[in-house]
């Protein structure tokens, strides 16, 4: 089970010109794992992403969610999926500047069928406290843990996070990655992150490497560290 990509392909293209953003990607991603998925600008990454949160569709090949073909589901199925299965978390948080943070994280809950219990979330998230703010009295580090338990209460089998940890310090990063963590393994949460620091590859269970829409490097990393503990680059 988990996630499968059969040889992916995605062309994006405008008027003349053909990017090929992905081509034949081929990545098994086991359920319950953290996966760091590293590479250049330019490189494929986001698109990876995209394309297995449903916000994308692939051009050719096959993706599989555990007993779900994401290419053979009509556009109501693909939203339902992506609802009810995926969570995503930004480099910029997105939340709403006129809602607080429990209200931003009520967001998360609609239209999910079995949302986590808010209390727990806030807590899980370190943010009782300041759940009656809004997002311009928190700092970054405290945004992003909002969008985590946005993204989280809903009760998503997959986590999808673009450079989650790119806008913050070292150690307000660390307490993102460390809270990624322990997502992972309360909830068995399966977490990809999309990132352009190499130490991150250190806490992940598996680590894909990009370039020029290419997955060219993939392998298990048998003993991840502490998210404390990471190199930051
Ligand atoms: N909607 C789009 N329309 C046209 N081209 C696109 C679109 N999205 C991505 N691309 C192109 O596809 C290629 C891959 O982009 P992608 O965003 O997946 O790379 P990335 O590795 O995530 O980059 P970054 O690290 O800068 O976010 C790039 O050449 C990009 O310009």
């Amino acid at each position: 089970m988990g996630i499968q990509l059969n040889q992916v392909s995605k062309t994006y293209k405008s008027g003349e010109v053909e990017v090929k953003a992905l081509k034949d990607a081929t990545l098994h991603v086991p359920d319950a794992t953290i996966t760091t998925i590293l590479g250049p600008s330019g490189s494929g990454k986001s698109t990876l992403l995209n394309v297995i949160g449903g916000i994308d569709r692939h051009d050719s090949g096959s993706i599989s969610f555990n007993d779900k073909k994401l290419e053979s589901l009509k556009e109501k199925q693909l939203t339902e999926y992506r609802r009810e299965s995926v969570g995503f978390i930004f480099q910029q948080y997105n939340l709403i500047p006129t809602l607080t943070v429990k209200e931003n994280i009520e967001v998360g809950k609609e239209l999910s069928k079995q949302p986590l219990d808010m209390e727990d979330i806030l807590e899980k998230v370190g943010m009782v406290d300041k759940q009656d703010k809004f997002p311009s009295q928190l700092s970054g580090g405290e945004q992003q843990r909002v969008a985590i338990a946005r993204a989280l209460i809903k009760n998503p089998q997959v986590l999808l996070c673009d450079e989650p940890t790119g806008a913050l310090d070292e150690e307000t990063g660390k307490r993102i990655l460390s809270l990624l963590k322990f997502v992972n393994e309360t909830y068995q949460t399966t977490v990809l992150i999309i990132t352009h620091n190499h130490g991150i590859g250190e806490m992940a269970h598996h680590v894909i490497k990009m370039k020029s829409g290419e997955i060219v490097e993939n392998y298990q990393n048998d003993t991840p560290i502490d998210p404390k503990k990471v190199s930051w680059a």
